[in-house]
C-alpha cells in the first residue's frame, strides 16, 4: 500500500489529539471541525474502514489488532492517513488516536508532515472505563468489552503514552483534564485552538 502523490507540505496544519481510549477525542474533535473548520481524521475510523473494505490485505491484521488492543503496523495506518490527507481539499487536519507508538510519530513527522499542536486529554482509567462500557451498549465496536479494553489500557500506558512524553520536550503539548461534561472539557480545549488558529 503505497501512495504516489506528494504532499505540498506548505501552509499545512496537522493537530494530533492524543488520550486514552474513551478520554473523548472524537467527541472534542467534532466540536473543533464545527468552530475551526478542520477535517477530522480518527485512526481507528480508518482503520476500522479498511478492514471492512471488500478485498483489503488488511483486514483479518486490523481486526486481529483491534479485538487485542493491539497497535496495527505503521506503514498500514500512515498509508491511510496520508491517502487521505491527499485527497482532501483542506489544509487543516485534526488527526484522533494517532500516533499510537513512538516509531509512528517519528516516520508520520518525517515523510508526512510536523504537527503544529497536540492535546493531550487526560483522564482516569476508572472515568474511561465507564464511558466505554456505556458506549459498547451501542457502539457495536468489537473492542467496547471489559477485556479488549483493558487491553487497550495497557497499551496505551506502555506505547501510546510515551508519544506524549516525547512531544512535551517540543512544547507542543497542551495537556487538557477531561472528566468533566464535554461542553466543559471543551471550554479548556476551544481557547487553546482559537489563540493559534481563526473560527470559521
Ligand atoms: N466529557 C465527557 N463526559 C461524559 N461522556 C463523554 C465525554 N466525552 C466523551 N464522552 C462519551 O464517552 C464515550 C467515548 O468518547 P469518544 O468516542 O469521544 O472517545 P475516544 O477518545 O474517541 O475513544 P476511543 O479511543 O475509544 O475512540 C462516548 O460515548 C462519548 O459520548
Ligand atoms: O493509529 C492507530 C489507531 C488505532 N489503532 C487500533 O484501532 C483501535 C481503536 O482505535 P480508537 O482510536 O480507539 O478508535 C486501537 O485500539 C488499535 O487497535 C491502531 O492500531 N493504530
Ligand atoms: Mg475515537
Amino acid at each position: 500500500m503505497t501512495s504516489e502523490a506528494k504532499l505540498s507540505k506548505d501552509d499545512m496544519t496537522v493537530c494530533f489529539i492524543l488520550g486514552g481510549p474513551g478520554s473523548g477525542k472524537g467527541t472534542q474533535c467534532a466540536k473543533l471541525v464545527q468552530d475551526f473548520g478542520f477535517v477530522h481524521m480518527s485512526a481507528g475510523d480508518l482503520l476500522r474502514e479498511e478492514q471492512q473494505r471488500p478485498g483489503s490485505e488488511y483486514g483479518e491484521l486490523i481486526q486481529n489488532c483491534i479485538k487485542e488492543g493491539k497497535i496495527v503496523p505503521s506503514e498500514v495506518t500512515i498509508t491511510l492517513l496520508e491517502k487521505k490527507i491527499i485527497e482532501s481539499d483542506s489544509n487543516r487536519f485534526l488527526i484522533d488516536g494517532f500516533p499510537r507508538q513512538l516509531d509512528q510519530a517519528l516516520a508520520f513527522e518525517k515523510e508526512v508532515v510536523e504537527s503544529t499542536l497536540i492535546i493531550y486529554l487526560e483522564c482516569s482509567e476508572e472515568v474511561m472505563l465507564k464511558r466505554l462500557l456505556k458506549r459498547g451498549e451501542t457502539s457495536g465496536r468489537i473492542d467496547d468489552n471489559k477485556e479488549t479494553i483493558l487491553k487497550r489500557f495497557k497499551t496505551f500506558l506502555e506505547l501510546s503514552y510515551p508519544v506524549v512524553e516525547h512531544f512535551r520536550k517540543s512544547g507542543k503539548v497542551h495537556t487538557v483534564p477531561c472528566e468533566d461534561s464535554v461542553e466543559e472539557v471543551y471550554a479548556r480545549v476551544k481557547p487553546i485552538f482559537a489563540e493559534l488558529f481563526k473560527q470559521k
